[in-house]
């Protein structure tokens, strides 16, 4: 970036506005790319400058390491099996008040303090997702089966609460939370929402923000374009593995169903978000559909 000028890179950012204007952007902040307040400031400060331009940024948060940060406190340790956290009732409590608490809180104060309006929301709010028990299926040998407590499958997600949200220049911040037919909450995994929520509100961009560069190979070269065959052969042979594997998953189902543009980028880079939907440069791993 540094050959450019300042008015450079202004300029070079027109034609993305222009594209962008008025489509939807799903945004999802990793719980480990929120552990810098330097960082979670510039990320909110991104938000608002997006919708101020006129896009519809709807961020979906994350929050393990925070969710962990308590589970540790209360002397519990947390289990994860294929990316998804085992839950079981009392963890359930925790996540809930985690997320739909404090996480969320940070994000939609710190993105109101940037001159945004930011709204939180659960899956609960709106009745926006429905969830049921996952039963997860090992990456490797898919007729061996785990049970991960209350973890939700989405059944359904409706958005019209986001909608109305943004339509009233509001900014949505969703946590990953659903309910289930008995009332019952479910945890689910902030990517699959993110990409879920981005498929149902046919989202131009689904931008995933998390520790890493990208996807990376054996030799942990960073890979640009992702196809879902070679994402396939990169899961069988381990290479993509732990909370990996819901992402790619999620932005896999996400670019097959119709979002444009799916990129797992880097959430410690300040501004990852600006640069890759203002800027020419290529950043992080973008997902294919074929
Ligand atoms: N092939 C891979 N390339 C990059 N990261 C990988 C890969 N396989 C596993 N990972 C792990 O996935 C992590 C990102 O997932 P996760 O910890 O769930 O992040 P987030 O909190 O942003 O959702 C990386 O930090 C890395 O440890
Ligand atoms: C089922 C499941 O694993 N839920 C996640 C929800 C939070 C999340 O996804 O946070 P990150 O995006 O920061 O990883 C969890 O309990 O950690």
């Amino acid at each position: 970036m540094s050959d450019f000028s300042p008015a450079d890179i202004l300029a070079q950012a027109l034609p993305y506005i222009r594209k962008f204007h008025g489509k939807t952007l799903v945004i999802k902040y990793g719980g480990n790319a929120m552990t810098d307040p330097a960082l979670q400031k510039a990320f909110a400060e991104d938000v608002v400058l997006l919708k101020l331009v006129g896009m519809n940024p709807v961020v979906v948060h994350g929050g393990g390491p925070q969710i962990e940060g308590l589970l540790q406190r209360l002397g519990k340790k947390g289990e994860f099996i294929e990316g998804m956290r085992v839950t079981d009732a009392e963890t359930m409590e925790v996540v809930e008040w985690v997320l739909g608490g404090e996480v969320q809180q940070d994000i939609v104060g710190l993105i109101n303090q940037a001159g945004g309006k930011a709204v939180g929301l659960t899956g609960r709010d709106g009745a926006m997702i429905r969830a049921k028990k996952l039963t997860v299926h090992d990456s490797k040998d898919p007729s061996k089966e785990y049970d991960v407590g209350q973890v939700g499958d989405i059944v359904s997600i409706d958005p019209s609460v986001v909608k109305a949200l943004q339509d009233d220049a509001f900014i949505p911040v969703v946590s990953p939370i659903g309910f289930g037919e008995n009332n019952e909450s479910y945890n689910i995994n902030a990517d699959v929402v993110a990409a879920k929520l981005a498929t149902v509100l046919s989202a131009e961009k689904l931008l995933m923000l998390t520790n890493i560069r990208g996807v990376l190979d054996k030799a942990g070269e960073l890979l640009t374009e992702l196809t879902p065959r070679r994402i396939d052969e990169l899961i069988a042979d381990g290479t993509i593995s732990g909370g990996m594997i819901p992402k790619i998953a999620g932005a896999l189902d996400a670019a097959k169903s119709g979002v444009n543009a799916v990129h797992i980028i880097d959430g410690r880079v300040p501004h990852a978000m600006l640069l890759e939907v203002l800027t020419e440069q290529a950043f992080g791993t973008m997902i294919r559909s074929h």
